[in-house]
C-alpha cells in the first residue's frame, strides 16, 4: 500500500467516526424529542379541561411540529447509515484562480460536520459535483446559482467503498471512468435497478442536470441508460427545486407493474421517496370514468402476434398516424360549425331569436363545446326576463335548460366518435365489440374527443411527468398527455424497441406534438457485451450504436430436432444457471402461450412465470414474453422457439430484438425446424 492509499484509508476511518458520532447525536436528539412529545401529550391530557380552543390548536400544532422534526431526524439518520456503508465514490481537488486546491469528496448524500460548519461530503447533485462528471484534470468550470466558477482540477480520484471498506481507489490521468464503469458493468444483475451515481457519463450528466427543458425527449439505443438517467434526472430536480417539487408531485407513466417494481428502488437509494406511478390503461380508465371496458395494449399486441388480421392492422395503423389526429381536429371544427342547429325558441310569449342563441354559443368558444349549453341557457333566461319583464317560472327555466342541448345533434361523446368515422367516410374503421368494448386504438381517441368536447382536469397537481417506453404511444396519446399535464416532461424510449411496429412513435413524432421539446440522442450502449450488441444488430441494424468495449461469450444459436428436445435442453441450461453464480436468467418467449408452455415443462423452485398480471420482479429464473421483459435486464437470456414459423412478421421481429437486447452477459437462442430469417444467417 502506498502512502497516498494509506492516507486515504485513514481519512475514510476518520469520516466513518464522524458519521458514527453524527448518528449518535441524532439518536440522542430523537430520544429527547420523543420524551418531550410524551410529556407534552401527558400535559394536554391532564390539563384538557382548563384549555380553550385556541390553547388546544396551539398544543396540537406544537405536537405536529415536534413529530415533523422527529421524522426529519429519522430521515437524516437513514441517510447517514447509508453513507457509513459507502461515504463517497469520488474526489476532485479543485483550485480556484490564485488559491490552493481543496479536496471535494462526492457521495450519494451530503454530510456536514455541524460543529466545524464544514461540508465533508458533497451530494452528487451539488453544483460543484458536476466537475466530477464533466471534466478530467486541468481547466474546469461549474455553474452555481450565482454564476460560473472557473478553476483547475488538480486531482481526480474514484473509490469503491462497500460495507465501510475500501475495495479500490483509482487516480485519473486521462479517463478513469472507463475502468470503474467496466467493473460495474461486468457485475451480475440485481433484482432491482440500481443507481449509477458513481459512473454517470458526461453526455448522461448533461441530460440529468438539464434544468431548462420544458419537454425533454430522450431517444437512446437499447441499454443506453435512458431509464436510469430519467430517474437520476428526477432525483436531481427534486434536489435542485426542493422548495417547490416533492416526490409526490411527480408521476411516472410506466408500461407495467413489474417494470414499476423493478425501478422502484432507485429513488429511495438516492435518498428520495417513492414516486407515484400509473399505467396508461389506469389513466385511460380514470379518464373514461370507468364507463367503458377496453382492450389493453398487451391484449392488442397479443392479438397481433397470434394472427394476421389485415383489417385490424389497418385500424391500428390509421389511428396511430398524425393524419388521424389532424382529422379528429378537423372533425371538431366541423362539429363546432355544423352541429348546433339553432331555431327560434318560444318561452311563454317571448321568442328568443335563433341568431341570438347562435351568437352566444360562438361567444363561449373557449369553453368545451358540450359544456356551453348551461351558459347559453342562462343567457337565454336573462333575455326572456328582460323582454318579458318578469321572473321566469320553474317550468320555463327547465324548458330552456332542456331546449338548448336539444339543438345540438348529439348528446354524448361516443355518438360523436361514431359520427366521426361516418364523416370521414370510413365507418368500417370503428369496431365496437360486444356493445361498448373498445379496441385499444380507440381508447385515447375517445378520451381526446372527451377532453376537447367536455374538458377534463384532475392532474394539475403533477409538476413533472415521466413517460417511459415513448415509442409505444401514439400521437393521439401524446395529444391527450399534452392537454392533461401542463407540467414539465421527460419522455424516453427507443423506436427500435417497439412491440407494435404499426403504432410506434419516434422522437420526431413526439417533437411534432411538443414542438418546444429538447431531443437528446444516446448511442452508447452499456448493458450488453459487444458480442450480444453485434448479434442484436443483425435483427435491427443501427449504424450509430456504440457498444461499450466489454467482451463475453458469443451468443449461441442451437438447433434441435423438436420443441420437446429444445425444452429439455433449456431445462439443462436452467440447472447449469443455478450453479453458475449468475443472478438472473430470462427465458423470453414471443407469446404468453409459449411462455406458459415453457413454464409447464421447466417448473421448479426459483422459476417464475411473469404475466400481465404480475406485480413484482423476482430474482432467479424468469419465464416471460418480450413485451413484458421490455425495460428489464438479465445476466443471461434464452430465447426459445426462434424458428421461422415463430418469428416471421414485423411484430415478431420487434419482439426478437427486444428479447435479445435484455441480455447483459450471455445469450442463447434455441429452435427446431427452420431458423428465423431475422438473424440474417445464410441458409
Ligand atoms: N453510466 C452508467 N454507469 C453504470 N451503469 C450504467 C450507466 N449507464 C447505464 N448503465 C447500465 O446499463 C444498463 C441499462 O440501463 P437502462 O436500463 O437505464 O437503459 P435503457 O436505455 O433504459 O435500456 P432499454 O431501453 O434497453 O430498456 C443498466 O444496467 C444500467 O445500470
Amino acid at each position: 500500500m502506498n502512502a497516498t492509499e494509506q492516507e486515504e484509508r485513514e481519512y475514510l476511518e476518520e469520516i466513518k467516526e464522524k458519521l458514527t458520532l453524527a448518528i449518535k447525536r441524532i439518536d440522542d436528539a430523537v430520544r429527547q424529542f420523543s420524551d418531550e412529545l410524551r410529556q407534552k401529550k401527558q400535559y394536554i391530557h391532564e390539563h384538557q379541561s382548563g384549555m380553550d380552543d385556541a390553547d388546544m390548536v396551539a398544543a396540537g400544532q406544537s405536537i405536529d411540529r415536534m413529530a415533523f422534526t422527529g421524522e426529519a431526524a429519522v430521515g437524516r439518520k437513514r441517510r447517514l447509515l447509508k453513507l457509513i456503508q459507502s461515504p463517497y465514490f469520488g474526489r476532485i481537488d479543485f483550485a480556484a484562480p490564485n488559491q490552493a486546491a481543496v479536496p471535494v469528496y462526492i457521495g450519494v448524500h451530503s454530510f456536514l460536520d455541524e460543529r466545524q460548519r464544514q461540508n465533508l461530503i458533497y451530494d452528487w447533485r451539488a453544483p460543484v459535483s458536476s466537475l466530477f462528471y464533466d471534466f478530467e484534470l486541468g481547466d474546469a468550470t461549474y455553474t452555481t446559482p450565482s454564476g460560473p466558477i472557473q478553476g483547475r482540477i488538480e486531482l481526480k480520484r474514484q473509490y469503491k467503498i462497500r460495507d465501510g471498506r475500501m475495495e479500490f481507489m483509482l487516480d485519473s490521468d486521462v479517463n478513469i471512468h472507463d475502468d470503474v464503469l467496466q467493473r460495474e458493468l461486468a457485475k451480475s444483475s440485481d433484482d432491482k435497478m440500481k443507481n449509477i451515481v458513481a459512473t454517470i457519463q458526461r453526455d448522461q450528466n448533461a441530460v440529468i442536470r438539464n434544468e431548462e427543458a420544458s419537454v425533454m425527449v430522450i431517444q437512446g439505443v437499447a441499454g443506453s441508460g435512458k431509464t436510469s438517467i430519467a430517474l437520476h434526472r428526477i432525483a436531481f430536480l427534486l434536489y435542485r427545486f426542493r422548495d417547490t417539487i416533492a416526490a409526490k408531485d411527480i408521476l411516472i407513466i410506466s408500461p407495467n407493474k413489474v417494470f414499476a417494481d423493478y425501478i422502484s428502488n432507485v429513488l429511495p437509494e438516492l435518498g428520495e421517496e417513492h414516486l407515484p406511478e400509473m399505467g396508461m390503461e389506469e389513466l385511460a380508465a380514470d379518464l373514461l370514468d370507468n364507463r367503458f371496458t377496453f382492450q389493453t395494449f398487451f391484449e392488442q399486441v397479443s392479438a397481433l402476434l397470434e394472427q394476421h388480421d389485415a383489417a385490424f392492422i389497418e385500424r391500428i395503423r390509421f389511428k396511430s398516424s398524425f393524419e388521424f389526429l389532424s382529422q379528429l381536429n378537423q372533425y371538431l371544427l366541423h362539429v363546432e360549425n355544423n352541429y348546433f342547429s339553432v331555431a327560434d325558441l318560444r318561452v311563454g310569449r317571448t321568442v328568443v331569436p335563433g341568431v341570438f342563441i347562435q351568437q352566444k354559443f360562438k361567444a363561449y368558444h373557449r369553453v368545451p363545446l358540450l359544456k356551453r349549453f348551461g351558459q347559453v341557457a342562462n343567457d337565454v333566461r336573462a333575455y326572456v326576463r328582460d323582454k318579458a319583464d318578469r321572473k321566469l317560472t320553474g317550468g320555463e327555466k327547465a324548458a330552456i335548460g332542456e331546449g338548448i342541448p336539444r339543438m345540438f345533434r348529439f348528446s354524448n361523446v361516443l355518438d360523436l366518435y361514431r359520427d366521426f368515422y361516418r364523416w370521414l367516410g370510413r365507418p368500417e374503421l370503428l369496431r365496437l365489440n360486444h356493445g361498448l368494448h373498445l379496441e385499444y386504438a380507440d381508447v385515447f381517441a375517445l378520451i381526446y374527443l372527451r377532453i376537447r368536447l367536455e374538458g377534463l382536469t384532475g392532474y394539475d397537481h403533477v409538476k413533472h411527468l415521466l413517460v417511459d417506453e415513448m415509442q409505444d404511444y401514439t400521437p393521439v396519446q401524446y395529444a391527450v398527455l399534452s392537454r392533461l399535464f401542463h407540467c414539465r416532461k421527460t419522455i424516453l424510449g427507443d423506436v427500435s424497441q417497439t412491440v407494435n411496429p404499426y403504432s410506434a412513435s419516434s422522437a420526431e413524432t413526439i417533437e411534432r406534438v411538443f414542438p418546444q421539446a429538447e431531443v437528446v440522442r444516446l448511442y452508447r450502449s452499456y448493458r450488453s457485451t459487444i458480442e450480444i450488441t453485434s448479434f442484436a444488430q443483425r435483427i435491427t441494424p443501427n449504424p450509430h450504436i456504440i457498444p461499450l468495449e466489454r467482451h463475453g461469450p458469443e451468443p449461441s444459436v442451437v438447433h434441435f430436432g423438436s420443441p420437446d428436445e429444445e425444452l429439455a435442453a433449456i431445462r439443462q441450461l436452467v440447472t447449469n444457471f443455478q450453479g453458475s453464480g449468475l443472478h438472473s436468467l430470462g427465458i423470453i418467449c414471443k407469446t404468453l402461450r409459449q411462455a406458459e408452455q415453457a413454464h409447464q415443462v421447466l417448473q421448479a423452485a426459483g422459476v417464475h412465470l411473469l404475466t400481465e398480471d404480475s406485480t413484482t420482479f423476482k430474482e432467479g429464473v424468469i419465464i416471460t414474453t418480450a413485451h413484458l421483459a421490455k425495460g428489464l435486464e438479465f445476466d443471461a437470456v434464452v430465447v426459445p422457439f426462434a424458428s421461422a414459423r415463430s418469428y416471421k412478421t414485423e411484430v415478431d421481429k420487434s419482439m426478437l430484438y427486444v428479447a435479445c437486447t435484455r441480455a447483459m452477459h450471455q445469450l442463447t437462442l434455441t429452435y427446431s425446424g427452420e431458423l428465423t430469417p431475422f438473424l440474417g444467417f445464410a441458409k
